[in-house]
């Protein structure tokens, strides 16, 4: 993949970066084909930006947007990913929303939801926003053997897999359903939005040559084929 970097002055200016960006996507899409589909992050590098996002004025009731991955935990729980963005975008009247996890998650984490749903829906997404974490994970395909091979692959086949983290991040203790690297891949946007220094200093060592997925998972977004990857991050 041919990625490139935008550094920004601050959190400020990559949020609103980030969010001109992806309007445009959007309403290239709109435009196009009368609707869009954006996935989008949790955590809190990517509310920031939707919340800019959604203040944009366009026709939201033919948008809609999925989480790249979700906590197994309820809709409304304080952790869950899709209650951030609801609340990102509050200000989006009629907006449509896909979750990846059912609204009250029984036993073992499972992606049979998230599978089934973007099997119906085949078309590649307008517009991804993806945030990493300090780890070197993005969506939740996190570092070591809990994330199946096949979700790091750029041709893997599944669109989501769930993912049980080892160990479990301290700040979002739960296991996770993930949109794979391949069917994030498919946008027709991909960016990946990023704070602070350590985030960088991951970055670097995912963009060397050779760099393991395995310890770095952002390493096989960088090096995947496909579509350019536009990476903003901010100090
Ligand atoms: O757990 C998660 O972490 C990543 C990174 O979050 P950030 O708070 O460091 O920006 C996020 O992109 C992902 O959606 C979330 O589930």
């Amino acid at each position: 993949m041919s990625w490139t970097i935008a550094e920004h002055a601050d959190a400020e200016a990559l949020a609103e970066a980030c969010a001109t960006r992806l309007g445009a996507a959007l309403d290239e899409a709109l435009r196009q084909r009368g609707c869009a589909v954006l996935a989008a992050a949790g955590g809190r590098t990517a509310p920031p930006i939707l919340r800019r996002l959604a203040a944009q004025p366009r026709d939201w009731s033919a948008v809609t947007v999925a989480p790249t991955d979700e906590r197994w935990v309820a809709a409304e729980h304080p952790d869950s990913n899709l209650r951030a963005l609801r609340e990102a975008f509050a200000g989006a009247p009629g907006l449509r929303w896909q979750p990846l996890v059912p609204p009250r998650p029984q036993g073992p984490a499972d992606a049979t939801l998230a599978n089934t749903a973007f099997t119906l829906f085949d078309e590649a997404f307008d517009a991804v926003l993806l945030g990493m974490g300090g780890d070197g994970h993005f969506a939740s395909l996190f570092p070591g053997a809990p994330t199946p091979a096949d979700a790091l692959a750029a041709d893997g086949r599944a669109d989501a897999v769930a993912v049980v983290p080892d160990p479990l991040p301290a700040s979002a203790p739960h296991a996770r359903v993930s949109l794979t690297l391949a069917r994030l891949l498919r946008s027709r946007c991909l960016l990946l939005a990023a704070s602070g220094a350590d985030k960088r200093a991951v970055l670097r060592r995912a963009a060397e040559a050779g760099a393991d997925p395995r310890r770095w998972p952002v390493a096989a977004l960088l090096h995947a084929p496909g579509a350019p990857l536009e990476i903003h991050w901010s100090p």
